[in-house]
């Protein structure tokens, strides 16, 4: 059926709503767990965000496409997003950068797209009932069917799909840093190279010492998509390597090195997206806004008893949004410190890592 010459399309949620509007994008019909994210802009991070592997996004703010696509908002080299919801599309979007537009990208990587819904009421739904399975389709499929589809929005071990295959190196004159790809954002290694760092990204698979063979003066751990429980391997390795080399995860990398210390990571009921979300270093009382993209959380109680110590709270709601070690040269943050899409308040934190590792390197190394 058509509206106004587009196709219609239905979004539909795992609880049975049904939210009717008209196709832009790839056509056909996706599975995925619907997310809501709270950003102004930064559409193109957002599709190119390895962790929204196998999601699909609705965006809050009501009008998306309006400044196109251009090459350098990329953070992956292509979308992993199952599908995309917005209320008004842009067909005639401005800017100096733009290259294309949003919707022939979409159709380009094969993306679902619904456009024309409310996704106010989507957004109170995900927030009333928590994230939740869902599909875009642009087939006349009856809804009963797609109810009993709702397994395909699952991902099993999606960092494994995500993550390169082959080693790489980034080259560079400063400290030799191993970056272990679970999904990684472009941010993240474009953050250690412009502090001069010689990156080695190496697969998510890679055990502690695969990464202690390159003899680097620190390990990154990347972001990435699904449940932290599903990557033992990931966990194993970084028992291995903790207390050998001065670590900084950030986000899944962040719940990685608190399952490796024995604390315990849980779902949240309708997760962290969008560019404003303010977190508190404890130590200083310092607030930043920051990125966040995330739908599991350290659980704050399971940290007693393990060697870390809580350093940042979300001020929305309390949650877990940075930790260190007590005694080794490991911290880790839930947030996106590289932005990517969202602001640079928590970017001194790969200075951080870089006085880090200039410090263990010296011998200077010593937590208060
Ligand atoms: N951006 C991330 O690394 C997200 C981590 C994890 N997949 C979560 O949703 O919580």
């Amino acid at each position: 059926m058509m509206v106004n010459g587009r196709r219609k399309a239905r979004l539909v949620l795992q609880n049975g709503l049904v939210f009717e509007g008209v196709h832009f994008g790839a056509a056909g019909t996706r599975f995925g767990e619907v997310v809501f994210n709270t950003g102004m802009t930064g559409y193109q991070e957002i599709l190119t965000d390895p962790s929204y592997y196998g999601q699909i996004v609705t965006m809050t703010y009501p009008l998306i496409g309006n400044y196109g696509v251009n090459v350098d908002d990329v953070e992956s080299r292509h979308p992993h997003v199952r599908g995309f919801a917005v209320r008004t599309f842009c067909e005639w979007p401005s800017h100096h950068k733009l290259v294309d537009q949003l919707e022939s990208y979409l159709v380009q990587h094969d993306i679902v797209g619904i456009a024309g819904i409310d996704t106010r009421e989507l957004t109170k739904a995900i927030r009333t009932v928590g994230a939740m399975p869902g599909v875009i389709t642009t087939e006349d499929l009856p809804v009963e069917s797609l109810l009993a589809r709702m397994d395909e929005a699952l991902v099993p071990d999606a960092v494994k799909r995500v993550t390169t295959q082959t080693v790489y190196r980034a080259p560079g004159a400063g400290h030799r840093v191993v970056l272990i790809d679970y999904g990684m954002k472009a941010g993240i290694l474009r953050a250690l190279l412009e502090r001069g760092c010689d990156v080695i990204v190496v697969p998510a698979t890679s055990t502690a010492e695969e990464v202690l063979r390159w003899k680097p003066h620190g390990v990154m751990l990347s972001n990435g998509p699904g449940n932290p429980e599903d990557a033992p391997y990931a966990v194993e390795a970084l028992r291995g390597l903790i207390g050998k080399v001065p670590i900084f995860g950030i986000c899944l990398g962040h719940q990685l090195i608190a399952l490796a210390c024995g604390a315990k990571t849980r779902k949240l009921k309708f997760g962290h997206r969008g560019a404003n979300h303010p977190v508190k270093d404890l130590r200083t009382g310092r607030v930043d806004i920051t990125s966040q993209n995330h739908g599991y959380v350290v659980d704050a109680d399971s940290l007693q008893g393990t060697p870390l110590e809580l350093t940042h709270i979300n001020l929305n709601d309390g949650t877990v949004e940075g930790l260190v070690h007590r005694h080794e040269p490991v911290f880790c943050v839930q947030y996106h410190p590289e932005s990517r899409p969202g602001p640079s308040d928590a970017r001194y934190l790969f200075d951080e890592f870089i006085d880090l590792m200039t410090r263990v390197r010296e011998g200077r190394f010593a937590h208060a």
